[in-house]
């Protein structure tokens, strides 16, 4: 359920930075309890009147604000999913992905030694070969790259042949679409059957499902997608693909990390959020990482358990850091990608 007990605001610390260390092994195939589903209910308004505060009552300045903002920069999942995406700017963005605030920065935040990186590269499968490559080119191997597959009606049979293409060819991690018109019309014992099929298909791989709450049509709908998709397995549950017209926004959010803090109070299992699709400001990715803190806590606070999907946050960051640093704003030649 649904309901408005909050957690009491803590402070506006972040906890002390850890970054990159191995993600740990997936913690597939969770529990199944239909009869969850039966008793889904959403306070829709009391959901609105949270979600409109959530940026307003904390202002998180100077060098916490940087703080909020590195930390940020390593829950992105740094993604290119276009039409015309080629092995050359897949490479620009896997060079990007290992370097992702210019040196002089970092060094002005003295942060040096804090390794700070993306939480993943994401990209088409037919991409995934050429950023495991462009990432050990560019010594960072460690960095997953992660497969997004947008499509829910193709056969099962070709999507699951997908997952363990994507995962031969070196994806670490792998986005999949639930399939909406089984959640539209109530089959949600079908939702199970798929997400619990492409679960086992990525073997060692993670799992994100994504619900795209755009067309889900209503909350409670987004809180049983939720709870099914976490009774198959995934590791992580996603917004949207950013394709739809409605994509990460927070009223949603917060109805699918209430479903991720109900499943952890019931099973133990920690399960991942990530927003996608028109996150593009630095202001955001603050408002997106209190969010979590305030209903999940510091626990939730690193890649491991949170990810931003976005294809262009990190300029408007990295804008912000040098604003931080150089006390004026950059000139577009001076920080020319992101
Ligand atoms: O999963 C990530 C999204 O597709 C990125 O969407 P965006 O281009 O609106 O940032």
């Amino acid at each position: 359920m649904v309901g408005l007990t909050l957690f009491p605001h803590s402070d506006d610390s972040i906890p002390v930075m850890e970054i990159n260390s191995e993600i740990t092994v997936s913690q597939s195939f969770h529990i199944t309890n239909a009869s969850w589903l039966e008793h889904v209910y959403v306070n829709l308004p009391a959901v609105k009147r949270r979600a409109e505060t959530l940026g307003t009552r904390r202002c998180v300045k100077k060098q916490w604000q940087s703080a909020w903002l590195l930390r940020a920069v390593t829950c992105i999942d740094l993604t290119t999913l276009s039409g015309d995406d080629t092995a050359s700017n897949v490479s620009r963005l896997c060079f990007k992905a290992a370097n992702p605030v210019r040196d002089d920065l970092i060094k002005g935040l003295q942060m040096e030694d804090a390794g700070i990186t993306v939480g993943a590269v994401c990209v088409y499968p037919s991409r995934v070969a050429d950023a495991v490559k462009a990432l050990k080119a560019a010594n960072a191997s460690h960095i997953p790259v992660a497969s997004d597959l947008l499509q829910d009606r193709q056969l099962l049979k070709t999507r699951l042949e997908e997952i363990r293409m994507a995962v031969a060819d070196g994806a670490r991690e792998i986005d999949i679409v639930i399939n909406r018109e089984y959640a539209l019309t109530g089959n949600w014992r079908g939702v199970y059957e798929e997400v619990k099929a492409m679960r086992e298909a990525c073997g060692e791989a993670h799992l994100k499902t994504i619900l795209a709450t755009g067309e889900l049509g209503n909350m409670v709908n987004v809180y049983k997608a939720s709870l099914v998709c976490m009774m198959a397995g995934a590791d992580f549950i996603k917004t949207s693909t950013g394709k739809e017209g409605v994509n990460a926004i927070f009223p949603v959010a917060l109805v699918m990390v209430r479903a991720i803090r109900e499943y952890y109070q019931k099973t133990g299992y920690k399960v991942g959020f990530k927003p996608a699709g028109g996150i593009r400001s630095a202001k955001d990715s603050c408002t997106w990482l209190i969010l979590i803190k305030e209903e999940l806590g510091d626990e939730w606070l690193n890649g491991h358990l949170f990810r931003l999907g976005a294809s262009s946050l990190l300029i408007d960051i990295e804008r912000q850091l040098f604003h931080q640093v150089y006390g004026r704003y950059a000139a577009t030649h001076e920080i020319p990608m992101s």
